[in-house]
């Protein structure tokens, strides 16, 4: 009997794949870093049993319609904006992502990226490399103040309330805003309901946790940005559309809003020369917001474990519905 056959789209560590190489027929992109060519993926969609994805991947009607024996997609995030649900589901073909492996570490890096941008850490670390630190001085570096501060998270999910839990930790009032109100996070973490125009008008920090939906697309834009304090931070770990980039770099040039801690962008990977690296109010990293090496490797076994449970026809851990 033939193996099932599983592509996937990026290269993984041997040591994440062999122990399902018995079992199924494992091809991978010979790049981990280089996306994998749409041509190459979409003839892959046509004979693959499952494929495994990334979020730069778009998995749409398109690939989803290729495939005749593909089975299941495993997304490498948590995340799914990149896929196109309903079609999947049309299609007979089951979508899975990564859920709470990641949560605890995006927490941690969502919170870096706020303390960073609150107190210049990035800014202050060039300023010593390039040899321009020559004295002391008293407003030297001279960054906001995080604890005791308001911190507001929007999408008030698994994430948000991790982040929220850290935010406790540090004495900060905790302002939430989510599709549904959360009880139990309220009274876990003395989280407090507001509706968007209230959390954004009253937060120190926002922080966008939602995920990238017709919805909330866009969301943060010119006159969210001018609501806000003037010395309010906003940090985008969630998803860089959700933000409108032309409408962040006006308010930061403009003073409507302090700083941006930004782990994500509208296009992936941001050019070097797009206006708000030119800022030094924002604080940019390349989408790692769930990168340790511990995390990221528990979210390759659950893509795979999902992919065998699913070619085995039972229920996969973490699957997708629209
Ligand atoms: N930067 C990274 O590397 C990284 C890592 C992990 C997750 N993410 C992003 O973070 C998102 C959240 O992940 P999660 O595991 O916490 O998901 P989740 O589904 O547990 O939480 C999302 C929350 O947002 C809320 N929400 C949805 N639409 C909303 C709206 N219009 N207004 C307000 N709230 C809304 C939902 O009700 C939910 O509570 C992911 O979708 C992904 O885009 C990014
Ligand atoms: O959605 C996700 O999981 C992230 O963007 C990558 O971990």
């Amino acid at each position: 009997m033939t193996k099932p056959y599983i592509f996937i789209t990026r290269s993984l560590p041997e040591e994440i794949v062999t122990p399902f190489q018995e079992k199924f027929n494992v091809k991978m992109w010979d790049s981990e870093e280089q996306p994998v060519d749409r041509e190459v993926l979409l003839e892959e969609a046509g004979k693959a049993d499952a494929l495994i994805t990334v979020l730069s991947d778009q998995v749409d009607e398109e690939l989803l319609s290729r495939g005749r024996q593909l089975k299941v997609v495993a997304n490498l995030a948590v995340g799914f904006d990149n896929i196109d649900i309903k079609t999947a589901e049309k299609n007979g073909i089951t979508i899975t992502n990564t859920p709470d492996v990641l949560t605890e570490t995006t927490a941690d890096l969502t919170f870096s990226l706020l303390m960073a941008t609150a107190r210049r850490l990035i800014e202050a670390n060039e300023y010593v490399r390039k040899g321009d630190w020559e004295n002391w001085a008293p407003l030297l570096m001279a960054g906001h103040d995080i604890h005791h501060k308001t911190i507001g998270i929007v999408g008030m999910g698994r994430i948000g309330e991790a982040v929220a839990h850290r935010a406790r930790g540090f004495h900060m009032n905790v302002l939430y805003h989510n599709r549904s109100r959360k009880k139990e996070a309220e009274e876990k973490l003395g989280a407090v309901y507001k509706s968007f125009d209230e959390l954004v008008t009253q937060a120190d920090f926002v922080v966008c946790l939602a995920p990238l939906t017709p919805e909330t697309k866009g969301m943060f834009h010119k006159e969210v940005f001018k609501k806000m304090k003037s010395s309010a931070i906003f940090v985008n770990t969630s998803r860089g559309d959700n933000a409108n980039e032309d409408d962040l770099y006006q308010a930061l040039v403009e003073g409507d809003i302090a700083g941006a801690g930004l782990d994500v962008f509208e296009n992936e990977p941001i050019s070097k020369d797009h206006p708000l690296l030119s800022l030094q109010q924002v604080v940019a990293l390349p989408h790692i917001g769930s990168a340790s090496v511990e995390t990221r490797k528990a979210m390759m076994n659950l893509c795979l474990e999902n992919v065998q449970l699913v070619l085995d026809e039972q229920e996969p851990k973490t699957k997708v519905t629209s």
